[in-house]
C-alpha cells in the first residue's frame, strides 16, 4: 500500500525534507549509514533547497544515483552536477560521498562500471537502498524507465544502460526494476498539473502501463508526496 501525501506546492518542500530526515536517521541509528538514490529533472533546484534543511550526520550518506545522463560532469545536463553546485556547497556533504558515473566511456560501460562501484559500496551484489528519491515525467516514466521500452522489463542487470531516451538526452544509466522494488523507502515527489493525468492513473486507475506505478517495494515502504496541482483529479 502506498502512502499518498498530498500538500500545498509551497509546504512540499518541508513536508518532503522532514519524511527524508526520518528515514535517513533512522537508517543512521540502526545501520551507521544512509545509502540514498538521488533523481534529476525538473524538480532537482526543489529537491536540493529541500535536502539543505535536513538536520543529520552528513557523514554517514552514501549518495547513488536513481538514473543519470551520460554526459560530462561540467555539462548543465548532468545530475551530479547540479547537486555539486547547488547541495554540495550547501552541506557537510563532500564530493567523495557520491556514487557517480565514470567519464569518457559509452552508456554500456558507464552502466557496468556503476554496477561495480555499487557493489563495492554496498559490500555485495544486492543493492538495498535505504531511500529512492524519485521523480515522474509526465508520460509516467521514473528514472530512465519510459513507457513502452525494453528496459521496463530489464531483470539480469541491476544498472542498465540506454542509447535512445525519449527524453533529452539520449544516453543514460538506470536502476532497474528488481533493484527499485528493494530498497527499502521509494518516494515520490510529484508537482505540477502536467503531471496530474498520470497520477490519476498510477493512483486511482491502477493503470500497470505506467512505468512509474511499477515501482512497488517487495517489503519496503512506498510514498508518493504530491502537491495539490498534480493530486487535482484525486
Ligand atoms: O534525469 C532525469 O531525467 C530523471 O532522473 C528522471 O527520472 C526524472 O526524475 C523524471 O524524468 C521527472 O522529470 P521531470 O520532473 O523533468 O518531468
Amino acid at each position: 500500500m502506498a502512502t499518498i501525501l498530498v500538500c500545498k506546492e509551497e509546504e512540499l518542500i518541508t513536508k518532503l525534507s522532514s519524511q527524508i530526515e526520518q528515514i535517513a536517521n533512522d537508517a543512521i541509528e540502526n545501520r551507521g549509514k544512509f545509502f540514498v538514490g538521488f533523481s534529476g529533472g525538473s524538480w532537482l533546484n526543489n529537491l536540493c533547497e529541500c535536502l539543505q534543511t535536513v538536520d543529520t550526520e552528513w557523514s554517514k550518506w552514501v549518495v547513488a544515483f536513481c538514473d543519470e545522463r551520460v554526459v560530462p560532469e561540467n555539462d548543465e545536463d548532468s545530475t551530479f552536477g547540479t547537486y555539486k553546485r547547488e547541495l554540495i556547497p550547501k552541506t557537510k556533504l563532500v564530493e567523495k560521498q557520491f556514487i557517480k558515473i565514470k567519464q569518457g566511456v559509452s552508456a554500456a560501460e558507464a552502466a557496468k562500471d556503476y554496477t561495480e562501484q555499487l557493489t563495492k559500496a554496498f559490500g555485495s551484489e544486492d543493492f538495498v537502498f535505504d531511500l529512492l528519491l524519485l521523480g515522474m515525467g509526465p508520460d509516467g516514466h521514473t528514472c530512465s524507465l519510459f513507457p513502452g521500452h525494453p528496459l521496463l522489463n530489464e531483470t539480469a542487470l541491476s544498472v542498465a544502460s540506454i542509447t535512445d531516451s525519449p527524453k533529452f538526452p539520449p544516453e543514460r544509466i538506470t536502476l532497474t526494476f528488481p533493484i527499485i522494488n528493494k530498497a527499502r523507502n521509494c518516494m515520490f515527489a510529484v508537482c505540477g498539473s502536467s503531471k496530474a493525468e498520470m497520477i490519476q492513473r498510477i493512483l486511482k486507475d491502477n493503470d500497470d502501463s505506467v512505468p512509474a506505478r511499477r515501482v512497488k517495494p517487495v517489503s519496503g515502504n512506498l510514498y508518493w508526496v504530491l502537491d495539490e496541482h498534480s493530486a487535482k483529479n484525486l
